[in-house]
């Protein structure tokens, strides 16, 4: 988040008319560490990270910012560390994997220290990266033979005649495969059922899929794990998971089941404080940040005020920053006249304030 060179902060008015999709374009872009920051005076309290109600908002700002960044949140890497091999690390950063979803912080340990798991989050949560990093965890790719089967409700199984490590099939080809020998699943570290709810409506798939759950391999030889974004009745599912050997007595049910309207890797927090403490607080959420860009939207200024003669908000925050913030600080205003795709397509935005009254 840190960085030394200059910054680059635009202020938006509250009325500008493109401010909303902007900034629902950012919250729905996956950026690892987007950081968004609210300030305001209006804010219940219930999710407030920070409480500022007096003057004293500048110190105590900073301070929990410390304290913030000391209540460390653990990277994929870190999490997958000692597990999974050096290279997969290393492809999961390029491709932009950095921080866990919610369903992979809470499964990939419980898997990791070997046990089963029934993975219960909605569509989208990160479930087949989860079982992914098991299956890279316990596979040895130098050895010929079946180690990790998913099932999956409706994808084809391209078989190889070497034997591959990893198995991806439907319950109808895997049985055929089963039936004929084709297929061998002696050596099986890994069996994922993906899609759970999906199969087990089925009657044919749910006979196939009991027979391949204890029958053709035991739960006792490998980790198994279930996958779906809707188990109607968990607790029952669970019950028949230990109940018919499906998996081990100890199977962990992961329900994460949040709406989550932002991704996970955005960083939200709320500021209360003072009216006359808002442009000292921003500067110092400003100066711990240290952004490469950012983005502030200014409340709309009062009729009063406009009456009164006072600069709008805009200017007051723009020679508010101008004057307190040390270091070079490119600020630009966008108002709602101006092209503003063309100007906010040359920034790289990785904050966003809003700054309301
Ligand atoms: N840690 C992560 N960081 C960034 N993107 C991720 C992460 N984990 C998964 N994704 C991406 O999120 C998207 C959704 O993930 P995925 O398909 O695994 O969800 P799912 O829970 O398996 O969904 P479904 O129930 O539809 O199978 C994918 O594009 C995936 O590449």
């Amino acid at each position: 988040m840190a960085s030394n060179s200059a910054s680059q902060i635009l202020a938006i008015t509250k009325t500008a008319p493109y401010s909303k999709p902007m900034a629902s374009r950012f919250l729905q872009s996956r950026r690892p560490y987007l950081n968004l920051c609210c300030l305001s005076q209006k804010f219940s309290n219930d999710n407030a990270l920070f409480c500022l109600p007096n003057s004293k908002s500048f110190l105590l700002a900073k301070e929990l910012e410390e304290r913030n960044s000391n209540n460390h949140s653990p990277t994929l890497r870190e999490i997958c560390l000692d597990h999974v091999p050096g290279n997969v690390l290393r492809r999961l950063e390029e491709v932009g994997y950095l921080v866990p979803t919610d369903v992979q912080k809470e499964a990939l340990p419980v898997l990791f220290s070997g046990n089963d798991c029934i993975l219960h989050a909605q569509t989208g949560s990160g479930k087949t990266l989860t079982y992914l990093l098991l299956i890279y965890s316990q596979i040895n790719p130098k050895k010929s033979a079946v180690q990790a089967l998913i099932v999956v409700p409706t994808r084809e199984l391209g078989m190889q005649a070497e034997p591959p490590a990893i198995v991806v099939a439907t319950i109808g080809s895997l049985s055929q495969l089963l039936e004929k020998q084709i297929l061998k699943l002696d050596s099986l570290r890994v069996l994922v059922v993906d899609e759970v709810d999906f199969l087990f409506k089925s009657s044919k798939q749910l006979s196939s899929l009991r027979k391949l759950l204890t029958s053709y391999s035991s739960c006792n030889n490998r980790q198994t794990v279930f996958a779906s974004a809707s188990i109607l009745q968990h607790r029952r599912f669970r019950h028949d998971c230990i109940q018919q050997k499906w998996t081990k007595g100890d199977v962990v049910h992961v329900h994460v089941n949040r709406i989550m309207p932002m991704p996970a890797c955005l960083y939200h927090r709320f500021v209360i404080c003072g009216r006359k403490a808002k442009h000292q607080v921003l500067l110092s959420l400003l100066q711990s940040d240290l952004p490469e860009s950012g983005i502030i939207f200014v409340g709309e200024q009062s009729e009063k005020s406009k009456k009164s003669g006072q600069a709008p908000s805009t200017t007051a925050v723009i020679d508010f920053l101008r004057a307190s913030y040390e270091g070079s600080l490119d600020i630009l205003l966008l108002e709602e006249d101006m092209n503003f795709n063309s100007r906010a397509a040359s920034l790289t935005v990785n904050v966003l304030y809003f700054f309301y009254d």
